[in-house]
């Protein structure tokens, strides 16, 4: 792919929020009725809504690579009382879910592992309303290791005689994640209590409800990208986004003010324009994770002084986030070095791009954190459809932009 050196301009689509989609879809499972607009296109909410539409006699359930189907699917299956084998990719096998199934059992849930102990494919065996007790069940729940667990218990609380109460324990990654599933369970007539290490989740019918989904603030994080490379006088509008969003991912907005790109909201969405950058940017990607790669490209690039905290949970994300990072970057003359305690550095350094190939590690935003380079060189992007987990349409949305993208064999 490359780009034809005129400013960008227009406007893009963007999908709809996947996060906001899968909560939506588990939610109104539970309640029985309501109208959902604008769901996402993304795999991950087409593949949420295939399983569950499944009849209850389906006796394995494929999860594939998609973390909150997965998590979700878990928590809703085994409150229901279902019985039924759910797998996912290689790579999903490789990604913990032992604190949510240790709470789920907790609560009543009979659950086993079929393979690695703490890992999917789960056998899940049925409800054993027995075990539950009548008052509020309160769980111990770490919170460094995902926040999809405690969005999954969450959403399933209202189901339970006595309510849920969760205790989080260590350092919590993801909050907004956790507040944006608490909206969600709120609009919907659950009741949630978030007061900071307990969550409190009452006994109460969800009640049929009609929601518009917003769009997906990660997949604007690329547009985000383009105009801090792109051209003098670059502009790009994005419709469907709101200035009040129950995405953590609107983060990008302050982020990217430092590394040259201006926000302004509209009744529409937002336009972003261009503007001078900071000396240096120090960000903490805990509350918002899937930001880390398109911003650490953007400063490598740029030329703009990086440091990185936060970053735990990448390690066990599509990829490890932070070795793709650290092998691509390279290809560049960029580095992404850890510098011990939880801290990275993305330092300054020529960074040129002349026909790069990227390995994309079955990861849909190393594939997009890396495209919006294109703008200042010649590159190749590996196994280009793996955007089809969030955001089916990117390679399109850049094609109208003015990218000129071949497709190889
Ligand atoms: O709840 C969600 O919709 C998500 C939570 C985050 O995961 P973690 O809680 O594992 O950090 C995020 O990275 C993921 O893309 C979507
Ligand atoms: C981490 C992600 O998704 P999930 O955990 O839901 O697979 C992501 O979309 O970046």
């Amino acid at each position: 792919m490359r780009w034809n050196g005129a400013p960008l301009s227009g406007s893009a689509q963007l999908p709809a929020s996947k996060s906001e989609s899968n909560r939506a879809l588990i939610i109104r499972a539970l309640a029985g009725a309501g109208q959902l607009d604008n769901l996402s296109d993304a795999n991950d909410t087409e593949l949420m809504q295939r399983l569950l539409a499944e009849p209850a006699t389906t006796a394995t359930l494929n999860a594939e690579d998609a973390g909150t189907v997965m998590r979700f699917l878990t928590a809703y299956l085994a409150v229901t009382g279902r019985q039924v084998l759910l797998t996912g990719t290689a790579r999903m096998r490789q990604r913990p879910i032992g604190v949510l199934v240790d709470a789920l059992r907790q609560l009543g849930a009979q659950i086993e592992y079929t393979e690695q102990e703490g890992y999917p494919p789960l056998q899940l065996q049925g409800w054993n309303p027995a075990l539950t007790a009548q008052e509020p069940a309160e769980l111990s729940v770490r919170g460094d290791i995902s926040s999809q667990y405690i969005s999954a218990l969450m959403m399933v609380g209202p189901q339970l005689p006595g309510g849920l109460r969760l205790r989080l324990t260590g350092k919590v990654g993801s909050r907004p994640y956790i507040r944006m599933t608490q909206s969600l369970m709120q609009h919907f007539g659950g009741q949630c209590r978030d007061l900071g290490e307990i969550i409190e989740v009452r006994l109460q019918a969800y009640q049929p409800a009609d929601y518009t989904i917003e769009s997906d603030w990660s997949a604007a994080s690329y547009w985000y990208a383009m105009v801090a490379l792109a051209p003098a006088g670059s502009s790009i509008t994005l419709p469907g986004l709101r200035r009040h969003s129950w995405q953590g991912d609107q983060a990008i907005v302050a982020i990217m003010d430092q590394l040259g790109v201006a926000t302004e909201f509209d009744e529409q969405g937002v336009i972003l324009t261009q503007k001078a950058r900071a000396a240096a940017v120090e960000q903490d990607f805990t509350d918002c994770p899937d930001l880390a790669q398109t911003v650490a490209v953007v400063a490598a690039a740029v030329g703009v002084p990086l440091v990185l905290t936060g970053l735990e949970s990448l390690r066990i994300k599509e990829t490890d986030r932070i070795a793709a990072l650290q092998a691509e970057l390279s290809k560049f003359g960029g580095a992404l070095v850890d510098e011990g305690d939880g801290r990275f550095r993305v330092p300054v350094a020529p960074f040129t791009v002349q026909g790069q190939t990227i390995e994309t590690y079955h990861d849909h935003r190393m594939a997009m954190a890396f495209a919006p380079l294109a703008l200042r060189g010649p590159l190749t992007i590996l196994a280009p459809t793996v955007v089809r987990k969030s955001y089916p349409q990117f390679w399109k949305e850049l094609g109208k932009a003015g990218f000129d993208i071949i497709e190889q064999a």
